[in-house]
C-alpha cells in the first residue's frame, strides 16, 4: 500500500510539470473576501479590463486580498470577484496559504434587496449557499465553468 502512495503521489507532484504550467487552474473564490499569503511568486490574477493575467508580486509577509463570488452576489454585481490561478515553478517550493470567508454552509446568500434592487436594477443573481457550491462543483468536476455563472438571472431585455 505505501509503495501504491508513493507512486500515485510521485505521479501526481508538481514539479514534474514545466516551468510556467498551471498549477492551480482559473477560478475565482467562493466567499466574501479570500486572505491569501504566498512564500514566492506563482499568484496571477485576471484584470477586470482587458482579461490580460497579471503576475501578484510574492512581498515578504504581505496578505493579498480579494473579492469573492459571494460579494459578488451581494453588492449585486458592483463589485467584481477576482479570476485568478497559480503558475509552477520547478526550482522553487512554494507555499500559499488561502483564507477564504463566508457563512455557514445552508446559509443563502442574495443581495441587498432594499438597497440595490429596483426597476432599472434588477436582481442580477439568485440565492446560494456554501452547500449549493458544492454541488455545482461536484456535478461540473471535469469543466472549468464559474459557479457565479450558474446563478446569473438573465432578464428578458438582455
Ligand atoms: O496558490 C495560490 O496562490 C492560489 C490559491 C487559491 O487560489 C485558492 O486556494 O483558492
Ligand atoms: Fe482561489
Amino acid at each position: 500500500m505505501v509503495s501504491y502512495l508513493e507512486e500515485k503521489l510521485e505521479n501526481g507532484m508538481q514539479h514534474r510539470l514545466r516551468a510556467g504550467a498551471v498549477g492551480l487552474a482559473s477560478h475565482s473564490d467562493y466567499g466574501f473576501i479570500t486572505i491569501l499569503l504566498q512564500s514566492s511568486p506563482g499568484l496571477e490574477v485576471m484584470r477586470h479590463h482587458d482579461d490580460a493575467w497579471t503576475a501578484v508580486p510574492a512581498v515578504s509577509g504581505a496578505l493579498h486580498v480579494h473579492v469573492g463570488d459571494t460579494l459578488e452576489v451581494l453588492s449585486n454585481g458592483q463589485l467584481k470577484s477576482l479570476v485568478h490561478r497559480a503558475i509552477l515553478n520547478p526550482d522553487e517550493s512554494r507555499i500559499s496559504i488561502a483564507s477564504i470567508h463566508g457563512l455557514s454552509v445552508d446559509e443563502k446568500v442574495r443581495c441587498a434587496q432594499e438597497e440595490l434592487v429596483s426597476e432599472q436594477s434588477p436582481e442580477m443573481y439568485r440565492g446560494s449557499s456554501f452547500h449549493d457550491f458544492l454541488g455545482f462543483l461536484a456535478s461540473n468536476i471535469d469543466s472549468y465553468k464559474r459557479s457565479i455563472e450558474s446563478l446569473k438571472i438573465h432578464h428578458r431585455d438582455e
